[in-house]
């Protein structure tokens, strides 16, 4: 079913009007994005497509408190991002916002449980470190170093690490990409599982189209625009999707 509407109705935690982002470059202004508007509703997936250079990255990173719009608005809840002070992102990042990039970007000198302790830490009301890696089958594998695991279980410490905080929000740019299949199928559960259990409005950027499959609402973009949004009237479990 494809749908146009940018809005679902009721429980929405992100309200995003008129979106623009310009970077300035040498070589003049890029639009990276340009007017963009979306309702995005409370424990949805979202799953980001479109060709490279469309944005997708750069509306995960303004909604996440990574950037910064040039003109528009982000509302979270009763928070407008747009204008809120650099501490009041911070603090926003750091209580409602976790993060999975394609580079697991794990401290290579700190075990499974220290990587997810830095941020266990410095969040409220946290899971502890062995409960998150837990949640991500990773029981056995705490006092190991990163180089003394695999790509997928690295990604899944990743996972760990993003969601024991509880964020309202899981951003994940190519959480697949620098993994075999099978490794990917295991960190996609994780992602699902994990922000079920959280509660958590997630939004996948891919280059594989295969994953839009486990999503509620596919958005594509094109040249920093919203083209379509489609509904998946039947999610597909990460191991049933075919990509
Ligand atoms: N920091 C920056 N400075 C200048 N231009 C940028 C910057 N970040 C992104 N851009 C440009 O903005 C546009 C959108 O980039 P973005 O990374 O959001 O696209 P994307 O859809 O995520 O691409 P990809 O799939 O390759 O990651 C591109 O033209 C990109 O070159």
């Amino acid at each position: 079913m494809s749908d146009t509407r940018h809005s679902t109705g009721s429980g929405v935690v992100f309200a995003v009007r008129g979106l623009c982002k310009v970077y300035a470059t040498e070589a003049g202004e890029v639009h990276a994005l340009r007017d963009v508007d979306l309702d995005i509703v409370k424990g949805e997936t979202l799953v980001l497509l479109g060709p490279s250079g469309s944005g997708k990255s750069t509306f995960l990173n303004i909604l996440g408190g990574l950037d910064v719009a040039t003109s528009g608005s982000v509302r979270f809840r009763d928070m407008e991002l747009t204008r809120a002070s650099a501490g009041q992102v911070t603090a926003y990042r750091r209580a409602s916002v976790g993060f999975i990039f394609q580079f697991f970007n794990l401290v290579p000198s700190l075990t499974a449980r220290e990587n997810v302790a830095l941020i266990t830490e410095i969040a409220d009301d946290a899971m502890s470190p062995e409960e998150a890696l837990a949640l991500v089958g990773l029981s056995d594998r705490l006092d190991h170093f990163p180089a003394q695991l695999s790509g997928g279980q690295q990604q899944r410490v990743a996972v760990a690490r993003a969601i024991a905080k509880r964020p309202a929000l899981l951003l994940c740019d190519e959480p697949t990409g620098s993994l075999d299949s099978e490794s990917g199928v295991q960190v996609l559960e994780a992602i699902q599982a994990v922000a079920r259990d959280v509660g958590a409005t997630t939004m996948i950027v891919s280059h594989n189209a295969g994953i839009a499959q486990m999503a509620d609402r596919v958005i594509r973009f094109r040249d920093g625009a919203i083209t379509d949004i489609v509904v998946n009237a039947r999610k597909t479990a990460p191991r049933e999707m075919s990509w």
